[in-house]
């Protein structure tokens, strides 16, 4: 590659700015509380019942008033009549009258007249007559009403993250559905007559396809849908017409192979007559090959990524990722690095920005080069857990350098 193939290069930052540019918040849709860890609420969400719904004991113990208690102590039990027991998800009608008390359990509604819980461990455990050694505070274990949420309260804000701890709260209050931007639908397809379903035997010329199953898996670790729809051969019309049929249930469709300048680089060839993709050269390394836009009437995004894996994979934390971001409603932008210490030396092209593969290790911030710059080294790329990004003027890496380093599968986004 020349320096003047360099200089028409699109940058990283450019093609990052037209994806986000083009991709949109998916509209708000109502979905079952199951169905919505990890996506983003729409709107405020309003608590129509206070938590908890009803006075209720923290403690197994007895519900009892004070006024019978005054004074109790070790050398001096108070002795009251047990009436019987209250268990959680109960009710003891009447009110309890002077001199008795109820026998209650954790989460028990408070009967009418009692002023406190008294915990087992101050009393004789008794079932007919209790003795009780020690006199409890007002409301002293007991759980208020409306203690925690109260009703008309605006319990989660718009924006906010659903996970376990959010959608805990809204089937607290009893929300059977919440307001949510929905999980992003992504169809990937891999072309190349050359791939074939792994645990097909390989004729000659023939390799696994990878990519469908690692983008996959890629997209559904982000709490998006990943759909695989498999392979397609380097076939024009083929091509064309699986992108088609997909058109119907893709938020996002992602294709691999075949944008390069091959005589059989069919993906660029059928796109450059449908929709608005542009195959551009940015300057990265792997990577450098990539078309992106929009197809059909829905105008659904389309990222066309080069066919080697480690091209692929690097594209899709690149770029993809942040759109699903925005779909989500997810704050996004460009990738976030940390400094750690690079212990290993490499080359990196000139004008390129590189994204070679590391080993990152957290606690000492540190990281280690795996692997050559070849985009095919598949093996090397499942060892790795980050990206070094070596910036574009940027030539020679030595041992010991400062890097920046994108953390993958759960660092900083
Ligand atoms: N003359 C030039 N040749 C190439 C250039 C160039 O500028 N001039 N660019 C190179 C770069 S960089 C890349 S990246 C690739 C991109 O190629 P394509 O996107 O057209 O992809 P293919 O040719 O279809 O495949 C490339 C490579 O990856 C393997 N592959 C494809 N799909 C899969 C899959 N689903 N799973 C696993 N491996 C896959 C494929 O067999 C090829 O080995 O072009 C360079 N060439
Ligand atoms: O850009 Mo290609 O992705 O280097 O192998």
């Amino acid at each position: 590659m020349s320096d003047s193939d360099n200089a028409t290069m699109r940058s990283v930052d450019d093609h990052l700015k037209t994806v986000l540019d083009t991709v949109q918040l998916l509209a708000p849709m109502e979905l079952p509380i199951t169905d919505v860890n990890g996506l983003v609420l729409a709107d405020d969400v309003v608590s129509a019942i206070s938590l908890p719904p009803f006075d209720n004991s923290s403690v197994d113990g007895y519900a009892v008033r004070l006024a019978d208690l005054e004074g109790a102590g070790e050398d001096s039990p108070a002795e009251l009549r047990v009436l019987g027991d209250v268990a959680a998800g109960s009710v003891h009608e009447g009110i309890l009258e002077p001199g008795t008390c109820l026998r209650i359990m954790t989460g028990a509604m408070v009967p009418y007249g009692a002023e406190a819980i008294v915990p087992l461990e101050w009393t004789d455990r008794g079932t007919e007559s209790v003795r009780i050694t020690r006199a409890p505070e007002r409301n002293e274990h007991i759980r208020i009403l409306g203690s925690d949420v109260t009703a008309g309260d605006v319990v989660l804000k718009a924006g906010t993250h659903l996970g376990p701890r959010q959608i805990g709260l809204l089937a607290a209050i009893g929300q059977v559905h919440a307001p949510v931007h929905p999980h992003p639908r992504v169809v990937v397809l891999s072309t190349g007559s050359e791939l074939v379903e792994p645990g097909t035997p390989l004729g000659p010329g023939q390799i696994n396809d990878g990519n469908g199953p690692a983008l996959t898996a890629a997209v559904n670790a982000m709490g998006a849908t990943g759909i695989r729809v498999g392979i397609i051969g380097d076939d024009p019309q083929g091509v064309l017409d699986a992108i088609e049929d997909q058109l119907i249930r893709a938020d996002i469709v992602i294709t691999t192979g075949g944008v390069s300048v091959g005589a059989y680089d069919v993906v660029k060839e059928v796109l450059s007559t449908l929709g608005t993709v542009e195959f551009s050269k940015v300057a990265m390394q792997p990577g450098m090959p990539q078309g992106f836009g929009t197809v059909g009437e829905d105008r659904i995004p389309i990222f066309t990524l080069p066919g080697n894996p480690v091209s692929a994979y690097v594209s899709f934390e690149i770029y993809i990722r942040p759109a699903i971001e925005k779909m989500m409603g997810i704050e996004t932008g460009p990738r976030n690095t940390v400094t750690a210490t690079c212990f290993g030396a490499f080359k990196s092209p000139d004008g390129k920005r590189q994204f070679a593969r590391g080993v990152f290790d957290p606690v000492g911030l540190s990281v280690r080069p795996v692997g050559g710059h070849g985009s095919h080294l598949v093996g090397d790329l499942a060892l790795a857990n980050a990206l070094i990004v070596v910036p574009e003027h940027v030539t020679e890496v030595v041992d010991g350098d400062d890097v920046e380093v994108i953390v993958l599968d759960g660092g900083p986004r």
